[in-house]
Order: C-alpha cells, then sequence, then structure tokens
C-alpha cells in the first residue's frame, strides 16, 4: 500500500470531522476519494501531507511510519490542494524555473514537465493569462517537478469545463500509466473519478461508507431482477440450485442478477411451475451517481 491510515481521527474544537478513517491506496492506482462538500476529504489531505497535525491514529505512507520518517515521505509526495501557488507575474517557465531552483531540480526538468502537462505551445505566456485548466495544469507540473512517487490533488477538476476536466483526466492516466505514479485524487463528483479511478473511497461525515476498486462498486450497480414471492427464502434456494445468481434475498423480495429477458421469463415460469405465487418480477438498475447518493446520505451519527 501507498498510503495506509488506521484509526485516523480528527476533531475541529468538539465537531469530529475524520472519524476512525482506514485508508487503503494501493500502490499504481488512482485513488478517488469521494464525498460531499464538508465531508472530511481536505481536512483529511492536509492530515496525510502534515500540513494538520495527526491527534488520533496512524498513517503509514509507502510503508513507513509518518511520524517518525516525515522529511522522507513528503520529499517525494507531490500535492495540489485549494489554488495552485503560481506567480501570475511569471510565465509559465519562469513558474517552473523559480521552484526548479528551489528544490534544486535540473532546469531540464521544467520543459519535460511543460511538454508532459501539454503546456509547451503557452510557456512564454504570463500564467495570469493562463485559463483556469492551464493554471491545474501548470500547478499539476509544479508538483511533479521533484518526480514525487505520489500525488495528491484535491478537487483539481473544481470549476473546470468538461475539455478541462478531459485533460486533467487524460494527465493523470498517463501518469500513472506511463510514469509508474500512484494518485490520489479528491472529488465531490463521481462522475468525474468514475472514468479514471482504479479505486475509490467514499467518505461522509468524516466516515469511510465504501472503499474498494471501482468495478466492486460499479457491480453493485449492475442491473438485477427483483422478484417478491410468498416465500422469498425458498425461492431463492430453488433459483440458486437452478443455476442463477441470488445477490440478496430480502423479506420483501429477493435479487438476481440480470441476464436477459428471455431468462426473467424462464424464472417466471419455474417458480410459477414450483408452487410460488409471484407478486412482482421486474429489472432494476442503479447507475453509479445514484448508488453515490443514496452511500451518501445516510444521516450522520
Ligand atoms: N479550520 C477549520 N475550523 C473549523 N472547522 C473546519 C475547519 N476546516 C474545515 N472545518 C469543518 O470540517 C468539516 C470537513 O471539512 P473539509 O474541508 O475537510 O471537507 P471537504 O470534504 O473537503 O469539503 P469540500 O468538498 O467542500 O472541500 C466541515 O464541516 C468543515 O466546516
Amino acid at each position: 500500500m501507498v498510503i495506509e491510515t488506521n484509526n485516523l481521527t480528527f476533531n475541529f474544537g468538539n465537531q469530529t470531522v475524520v472519524k476512525s478513517l482506514s485508508l487503503q491506496v494501493p500502490a499504481g492506482s488512482i485513488y478517488g476519494f469521494l464525498g460531499p462538500n464538508g465531508a472530511g476529504k481536505t481536512t483529511t489531505i492536509k492530515l496525510l501531507l502534515n500540513l494538520l497535525q495527526t491527534q488520533q491514529g496512524d498513517i503509514k505512507i509507502f510503508g513507513m511510519d509518518f511520524a517518525h520518517n516525515r522529511r522522507d515521505i513528503l520529499s517525494q509526495v507531490g500535492s495540489l490542494i485549494e489554488q495552485p501557488a503560481i506567480y501570475g507575474h511569471l510565465t509559465g517557465r519562469e513558474n517552473l524555473i523559480n521552484r526548479a531552483l528551489l528544490l534544486q531540480v535540473p532546469e531540464g526538468r521544467v520543459d519535460e514537465m511543460l511538454a508532459l502537462v501539454k503546456l509547451t505551445h503557452a510557456a512564454a505566456k504570463k500564467a495570469s493569462n493562463y485559463s483556469l485548466g492551464m493554471k491545474q495544469r501548470l500547478g499539476i507540473a509544479l508538483a511533479l517537478l521533484s518526480d514525487p512517487k505520489l500525488l495528491m490533488l484535491d478537487e483539481p477538476t473544481n470549476g473546470l469545463d468538461p475539455n478541462g476536466i478531459i485533460e486533467i483526466r487524460e494527465l493523470l492516466v498517463r501518469l500513472v500509466r506511463d510514469h509508474g505514479k500512484t494518485v490520489f485524487i479528491s472529488s465531490h463528483l463521481l462522475a468525474e473519478i468514475e472514468k479514471m479511478a482504479t479505486h475509490v473511497g467514499i467518505i461522509n461525515f468524516g466516515e469511510m461508507l465504501f472503499q474498494g476498486p471501482i468495478k466492486d462498486l460499479q457491480s453493485i450497480s449492475q442491473p438485477m431482477v427483483q422478484i417478491e414471492t410468498d416465500n422469498n427464502v425458498d425461492a431463492a434456494n430453488l433459483l440458486t440450485r437452478s443455476g442463477y445468481k441470488v445477490i440478496d434475498v430480502k423479506d420483501e423480495c429477493l435479487n438476481v442478477a440480470f441476464e436477459s429477458k428471455q431468462s426473467t421469463a424462464k424464472i417466471n415460469t419455474l417458480l410459477n411451475q414450483n408452487g410460488y405465487e409471484v407478486y412482482s418480477i421486474h429489472k432494476v438498475q442503479k447507475d453509479l451517481e445514484n448508488l453515490f447518493l443514496d452511500i451518501t446520505k445516510a444521516p450522520a451519527k
């Protein structure tokens, strides 16, 4: 794991904004850290970057205990939180050269970074004249100058138009695929993250509500046949024995993985032939956005 937290908890006064958080961010992943406004994402990122002092719990980054290896760890982490620290009166290249001097990074990296974030054509333009998307990309180039293994980005697509979002997405995918980085990116929009993330963590009120590979989240949103019978438990057993994939059984209904209309009709016939009364049978599907809303609308504890 590149990032691992155990029982991470943080309070602002008497408000607990991060609650027993156990993050698991695998190496080489694009980890989407999702949650509505005020969920605790920025606070968590600040704890991971030591911009806030940990009050409770442990953080391990690159397998090292954060409390005892802070310098070592942070020298291998690039970050972008809130607005990128850019000087508007300097050009894109000058901004990068300044930082390269500060970090004692060879100046050759500057042109490499400009090319990587597709700003070579605008290198000599004043940063104040950059679009929001260009500023974000320059911010990412600044974060990448020291060639960190891990990039942490707090809502980097906030306020960007669809093109700007696509450019950032493509850049992050390239960084992971071609440069072996791990990317930790927060957002309050699942739709933005879904297309690039390999893993997601969904938090609300500081608590982890779902964490795992994106495909696990997608599999919860697979289409299902929802069936209500006079005996759902026995009907589910019959369907399992007959080779259908029963997803769950509740008092009021049972859910079977949807295969086709024809297979749904066969399920109906099978149940009827075995003496079950079928009160309703229909296809249901939650799209990811609705799933996300469902997961995050739980009331505060
Ligand atoms: N400096 C602070 N002092 C007191 N409370 C704070 C402070 N910073 C954040 N909070 C509170 O902590 C909670 C979590 O805020 P945080 O900024 O971490 O959420 P977030 O998920 O990043 O939200 P957003 O998507 O809006 O940026 C919120 O209730 C917020 O009001």
